[in-house]
């Protein structure tokens, strides 16, 4: 069911810091921010030749990832972004089989335009996986 790796996602303190070091240090392709209010967050994508880095920063009051940086003030590892073809028939299938969906069940539109799902990271080994489709 699931394909491609599209990101993994990296919460961190300092977005700019963070930027540079890929940038800089790491000789990255390094997006400009980009400001998600739906998801709380503003993202910057790395583009790599086979995948994407997404590094997180919280945006606004209620940021899913605020908890995170309290519990890892430096930063770290926050999900992983698989591509499906189908998200509703994967959400019914995860949902069949016990996993969570988080938020509403309802797929919302995510930082490249494209319907994305949350499923809880105790449900898949401790990691939070984000669905896209493609
Ligand atoms: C724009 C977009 C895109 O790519 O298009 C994005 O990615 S937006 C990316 C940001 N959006 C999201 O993350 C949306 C989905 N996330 C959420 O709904 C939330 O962040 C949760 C995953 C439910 C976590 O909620 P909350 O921070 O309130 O934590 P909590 O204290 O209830 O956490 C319950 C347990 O899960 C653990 N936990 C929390 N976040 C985790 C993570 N990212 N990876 C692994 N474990 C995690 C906690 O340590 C805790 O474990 P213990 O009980 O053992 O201590
Ligand atoms: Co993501």
């Amino acid at each position: 069911m699931i394909g491609r790796l599209n990101h993994v996602a990296i919460a961190v303190p300092d977005l700019e810091a963070a930027c540079a070091q890929y940038r800089d240090t790491l000789g990255a392709n390094v997006g400009a921010p980009q400001d998600e209010p739906d998801h709380g967050v503003t993202v910057v994508f790395i583009e790599l030749p086979n995948t994407k880095v997404e590094l997180l920063y919280p945006l606004g009051e209620n940021s899913p990832i605020q908890g995170f940086l309290d519990k890892n003030p430096a930063g770290g590892i926050h999900h992983i972004c698989y591509e499906v073809d189908d998200i509703l028939a994967a959400r019914d299938r995860l949902q069949a089989s016990g996993a969570r969906v988080l938020g509403s069940g309802e797929p919302k539109i995510g930082a490249h335009g494209k319907p994305v799902l949350f499923l809880h990271p105790k449900d898949f080994t401790g990691t939070l996986v984000e669905l896209e489709q493609i």
